[in-house]
């Protein structure tokens, strides 16, 4: 097995408890993971030696939130937005209509991309969720086609209720045959709590089903109002509430209580023109917060997980170390990913070999230099992908 010693790291951050920040460090990489992690002085041979000279090198980014297999184009509505219309969730119709009609190679297609644009961007870790079909087969392509490109995926077949739908019977459909279908391709289970799409009791209803159907549960709320979404993602113990926008004190309150991470999406914010979550708020609570792109063509056409690091540390008041942190192993516990043999998010001996080599001297830059692409190499499970 051939081992690969990355030597001249200037600054490595692991994001480990043990040592969270190293300078003049090297790894190891054997099998596609860690074998060795220290001061570089002091580093084993290997059979192949890769010297960063001084750049600063992390985890790959664990993205947590997208919706990459969709088909068409929203700009004409991001534009519209942008001159003033707000958001509604109205608009996911036209993105369910040009998936419907598109095939698994199309949606496979662009997914890959998507995905493709996501590592040259140091995503190791992707999850994509269904949710534009809306429909038994088209829920169910969705999910195969997320489970060839994805590491994580989640059935979000309660977006929205389809157009031509009876409500009642839609939602029988999504906890009966439509998860029975998808149930092979995903993991988690999803539902969109909001005005316009799902209440408290019909999402509760989906996110009970999905757990006998033994998926983990994960849920969208607070993005456009406030409401109850938190309370229940707290009250079924979800892995993860999604958004977060707009939280009242006692929503901050239960999370920081909770083992419930709150998953923040700047990049949508901005393309929504809602408020940023309150990021600052949270931490300062004690809850646990993840970064995500939520990568779809409605709400925020973006890969990037720089951008959003970059965003939440210039707009969203997070110092650079907690928005790298949300991006890597505050990502992780929002899929049930910090630890065990799985675990991605942190270099540790023995953990999978996903990390980035940034063109910088410092995790910093991330911010200090934000629009700068500024990712230089990235190996997934061991193998140089990117750079
Ligand atoms: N909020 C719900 N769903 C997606 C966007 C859906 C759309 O507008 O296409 C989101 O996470 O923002
Ligand atoms: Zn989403």
């Amino acid at each position: 097995m051939t081992s690969e010693l990355i030597t001249g790291i200037g600054e490595l951050t692991t994001q480990d408890d043990d040592h969270a920040r190293l300078t003049d460090a090297a790894v190891v990489l054997e099998a596609g993971r860690i074998a060795w992690i220290g001061p570089a002085s002091r580093a084993p041979a290997a059979d192949r030696r890769t010297d960063v000279a001084g750049r600063a090198v992390l985890p790959g980014w664990v993205d947590t939130h997208t919706h990459v297999v969709f088909a068409g184009d929203r700009s004409a509505e991001f534009e519209a937005r942008m001159a003033g219309q707000r958001y509604a969730a109205g608009g996911i119709h036209a993105t369910v209509r040009a998936t419907r009609a598109a095939t698994d190679a199309e949606l496979t297609a662009t997914a890959s991309t998507l995905r493709r644009e996501a590592q040259a961007q140091g995503t190791t870790f992707l999850e994509a969720k269904t949710g534009y079909g809306l429909d038994l087969e088209t829920e169910t392509r969705s999910a195969r086609v997320a489970a060839e490109v994805a590491d994580v995926v989640t059935f979000l077949g309660a977006h929205v209720v389809p157009p031509d739908a009876d409500r009642r019977d839609y939602l029988d459909l999504v906890t009966g045959p439509m998860l029975t279908a998808v149930r092979p391709y995903v993991d988690f289970v999803d539902a969109f709590c909001e005005r316009g799409a799902f209440d408290v009791d019909e999402s509760r209803e989906v996110l009970l089903a999905g757990r006998a159907a033994g998926l983990g549960l994960r849920l969208h709320g607070n993005q456009l109002g406030f409401g109850g979404a938190v309370a229940l993602a707290v009250e079924l113990g979800c892995a993860s509430v999604d958004h977060c926008n707009y939280l009242t004190p006692a929503d901050v309150e239960a999370l920081a209580s909770s083992s419930t991470v709150a998953t923040l999406l700047p990049a949508c914010d901005l393309s929504t023109r809602e408020p940023f979550a309150p990021a600052r708020a949270l931490l300062d609570a004690g809850a646990s917060i993840a970064l995500a792109t939520n990568c779809n063509p409605g709400t925020s056409y973006t890969t990037s997980m720089p951008f959003c690091v970059a965003t939440a540390v210039l707009q969203m008041g997070l110092t650079v170390a907690e928005a790298v942190w949300a991006a890597t192993r505050g990502a992780a516990r929002a899929v049930g990913r910090e630890h065990g043999p799985d675990a991605v998010g942190s270099l540790r001996v023995g953990g999978r070999a996903d990390l980035q080599v940034l063109a910088a001297p410092s995790v910093a830059h991330l911010a200090y230099r934000p629009g700068v692409a500024l990712t230089a190499a990235v190996w997934r499970q061991g193998i140089r992908v990117s750079g």
